[in-house]
């Protein structure tokens, strides 16, 4: 299996999970989707990101791309920009919540054949203080995940629940990777190390 992602997030969930992948980034520039719908942007980035890795590789391998994006009042949010920005969403996102959604293309290069499918999970967000969220912030960790927070990390102290499968927020939903390497003819347990 081949990662055509960057996320050491998506490469250790695989890992753990008995699948060990290689990892190729994409370098796909996501500011090419603006779709208005966020399981489609999300769809559709982990599409390219899948493609633009194929399309490297000879000899046959299972490529899976991914792209996470949060849908939270009306807008699609990937990464913050800046310590300000992951500041500001915080102060909205508190006591409420969102919609994580994560993309999947899965390519198999013997045959040409690709699945694609979205996962989302519902993130209800923890009343957090103003202190907490700058201490939050000063780590850094906001800065580098798709929703300014991540579940298994240090935000996980600021996600009260979630509504679907955990994988999907950190960036890779197993049960789907499983649904659609069936799909392709695969059985998910014989990619185990
Ligand atoms: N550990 C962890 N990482 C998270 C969580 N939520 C989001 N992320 C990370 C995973 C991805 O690295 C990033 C989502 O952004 P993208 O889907 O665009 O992936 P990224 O740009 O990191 O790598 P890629 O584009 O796939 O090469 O956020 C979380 O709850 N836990």
């Amino acid at each position: 299996m081949i990662l055509a992602s960057a996320s050491p997030a998506r490469y250790k969930l695989l890992h753990d999970a008995g699948i060990t992948a290689e990892k190729i980034v994409s370098g796909v520039d996501e500011s090419v989707v603006q779709h208005t719908d966020p399981a489609r942007t999300a769809g559709m980035l982990a599409a390219l990101k899948a493609q633009a890795v194929a399309a490297q590789v000879t000899g046959p391998a299972l490529v899976i791309g991914c792209d996470s994006v949060l849908a939270f009042d009306g807008e699609i949010l990937g990464k913050p920009a800046d310590a300000a920005e992951a500041t500001r969403r915080w102060q909205k996102m508190r006591g409420r919540s969102g919609v994580l959604h994560t993309g999947h293309s899965v390519i198999d290069t013997a045959t040409g054949r690709h699945a694609l499918q979205g996962a989302r999970t519902i993130v209800h967000f923890a009343q957090v203080s103003d202190a907490e969220i700058d201490a939050y912030v000063a780590t850094g960790e906001p800065l580098h995940v798709a929703g300014a927070f991540t579940i298994d990390g240090r935000g996980g102290a600021f996600v009260e629940r979630i509504e679907g499968d955990h994988g999907t927020v950190i960036g890779l939903s197993l049960p789907l990777l499983r649904k659609l390497l069936t799909s392709l003819g695969h059985d998910l347990t014989t990619l185990w190390s």
